[in-house]
């Protein structure tokens, strides 16, 4: 049996880091991975995906620039950008990232892991035969997540795809019917529109990106209607059935009952932690119990606290930056506490995941792009802040109209009125995932309105939206 100070179940980009930080704090790591280290974002999420998105973003920049538009002649190469993919994802070859981790003074140990006990961990070789690892302070869950796939009837007998067959697929499908409005479903729609295929979504709610500032959804759904993608809202799918011309989709909406047949199926319905098989049962948890973390990912209510959930798996913020920055927190928190030390999670201190509360930005890669960070002014009002917003169209900025004629976006700031600084901020355009992190110092730093003033953007930027936006909210 082997004994290390941390064992890390899982080697996403959650897991190296708490593996990581812990090194670096002293601590001998051993980190236990299922299939690739690099975990999904590295093959079948954030890097494939945008990897297929970036070609035609660049195409559409380039088409809206006078000068540089007489010289796109021809459309994407969608072999090209495919063997692009594939080389983004290393050819779903791990050996680099395994590198870096060696590099790093961690040992990996290959194989799926369970719980066996307080502090145990059993794990399954490729092999089939099995190892185990015992933890002298802490064991850090770091799974991730897995697609929800709703039990729609017979989706599982025509077969689909999740976003891994969507992000990985070799070939472009003639056809492809998405279900979902959320993220990947966005993402997905337009990468594999882009590159030919006939798209038709099927999202359930009243719009896309719901989790957004109302504008974000409505502008990304007129511009894949623009491009040529069916998008259907208040779509809700009652069956699947595979036949000789691909699989048939049948679903209700506000007008009644319709059809949709296409070659594949991408279910994009939302995502679930990887809990199953991790033997919680064995120190008397269950699945649930993985959201039930304190600012460090310590798991609350288990003895002594030698369990933590980092990352996708305890859902507290699921993109892959924010499972790195609680991987940060809680590989330093290890650290720490394994010296001796309390490391208790003050708020915004360096063992506190604090910012996945209300500063958690994120970027969808649709075009236009939606650049969000902290609460929309429907989230701030609920959590009872007295808040103002504002709004400005991008076009309007010189620094736009010179990024391309007739850039079409907005921005929107909401603004706490008692504090005076700013709680939350989405932009939408062409290139404004560029921009976001401005608004996320002005969020975490909660700038006073005042002094964000004196932050001068630059001309003829894009940023200068902020001062637009400080104008429209008043001095
Ligand atoms: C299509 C798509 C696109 C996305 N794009 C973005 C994006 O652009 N930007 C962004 O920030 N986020 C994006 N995300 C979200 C992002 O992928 C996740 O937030 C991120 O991967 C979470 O990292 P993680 O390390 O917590 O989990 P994962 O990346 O899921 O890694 C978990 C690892 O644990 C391993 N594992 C699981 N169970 C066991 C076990 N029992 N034993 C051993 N190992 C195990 C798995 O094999 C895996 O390697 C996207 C997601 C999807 C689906
Ligand atoms: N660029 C990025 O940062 C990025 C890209 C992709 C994914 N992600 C992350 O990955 C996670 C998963 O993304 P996602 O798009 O799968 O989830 P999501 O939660 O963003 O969207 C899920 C969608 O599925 C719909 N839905 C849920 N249940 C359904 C059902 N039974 N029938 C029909 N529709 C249903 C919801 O209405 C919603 O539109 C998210 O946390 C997301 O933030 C991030």
């Amino acid at each position: 049996m082997a004994e290390y100070d941390l064992v890390v179940v899982g080697g996403g980009p959650t897991g190296e880091n708490v593996a990581d930080r812990a090194v670096s704090g002293g601590l001998s790591v051993a980190l236990v991975e299922a299939e690739r280290v690099g975990g999904e974002c590295s093959y079948w999420a954030c890097m494939p995906s945008k990897a297929l998105l970036r070609p035609a973003a660049v195409l559409a920049q380039a088409r809206a620039v006078p000068g540089a538009a007489e010289a796109v002649t021809g459309s994407l190469d969608a072999a090209a950008v495919l063997a692009r993919r594939d080389e983004v994802v290393s050819g779903f070859d791990d050996a680099g990232q395994a590198e870096w981790l060696s590099g790093a003074g961690v040992s990996l140990v290959r194989g799926r892991a369970r719980l066996a006990g307080p502090r145990g961990v059993e794990v399954t070789g490729p092999d089939g035969g099995t190892s185990e690892l015992t933890a002298r302070h802490a064991v850090a869950v770091c799974t991730g997540s897995v697609p929800f796939v709703p039990g729609v009837p017979g989706l599982a007998e025509a077969g689909f795809w999740t976003s891994r067959e969507g992000t990985a697929a070799k070939e472009v499908p003639e056809s492809l019917v998405v279900i979902g409005g959320g993220v990947v479903a966005c993402e997905l729609a337009w990468a594999w529109h882009s590159l030919g295929a006939r798209v038709h979504m099927l999202a359930r709610g009243g719009r896309l990106l719901s989790g957004n500032e109302p504008f974000a959804g409505e502008r990304v759904a007129e511009a894949l209607r623009a491009a040529g993608v069916e998008v259907r809202t208040g779509a809700d799918v009652v069956e699947v059935a595979g036949g000789a011309d691909g699989r048939t989709v049948r679903f209700r909406d506000g007008s009644g009952e319709h059809r949709v047949t296409a070659a594949e199926v991408l279910v994009a319905t939302g995502r679930r932690p990887a809990t199953d098989g991790l033997g919680l049962e064995t120190v008397g948890l269950d699945a649930a119990a993985l959201a039930d973390v304190d600012d460090s990912c310590r798991v609350r209510g288990v003895e002594e606290g030698w369990l933590y959930a980092v990352g996708d798996v305890n859902g507290r913020a699921n993109v892959t930056h924010m499972g790195k920055y609680q991987g940060r927190a809680v590989g330093d928190a290890i650290a720490a506490r394994a010296r001796g030390g309390e490391a208790a999670p003050e708020p915004w201190s360096r063992w506190a995941a604090t910012a996945d509360h209300h500063a958690v930005p994120q970027v969808v890669f649709t075009e236009p792009e939606v650049a969000a960070v902290g609460r929309t002014e429907e989230a701030a009002r609920e959590a009872g802040l007295r808040v103002r917003a504002v709004e400005y169209d991008l076009g309007w900025v010189a620094g736009a109209g010179l990024f391309a004629p007739g850039y079409a976006g907005r921005a929107k700031m909401v603004v706490d009125e008692d504090r005076r600084v700013v709680v939350g901020c989405t932009l939408v355009g062409p290139g404004v995932g560029e921009l976001v992190h401005a608004a996320t110092v002005a969020v975490v730093g909660e700038v006073p309105l005042e002094r964000l003033w004196h932050a001068v953007p630059a001309f003829p930027t894009v940023s200068e939206v902020w001062l637009r936006l400080l104008e429209a909210y008043g001095r």
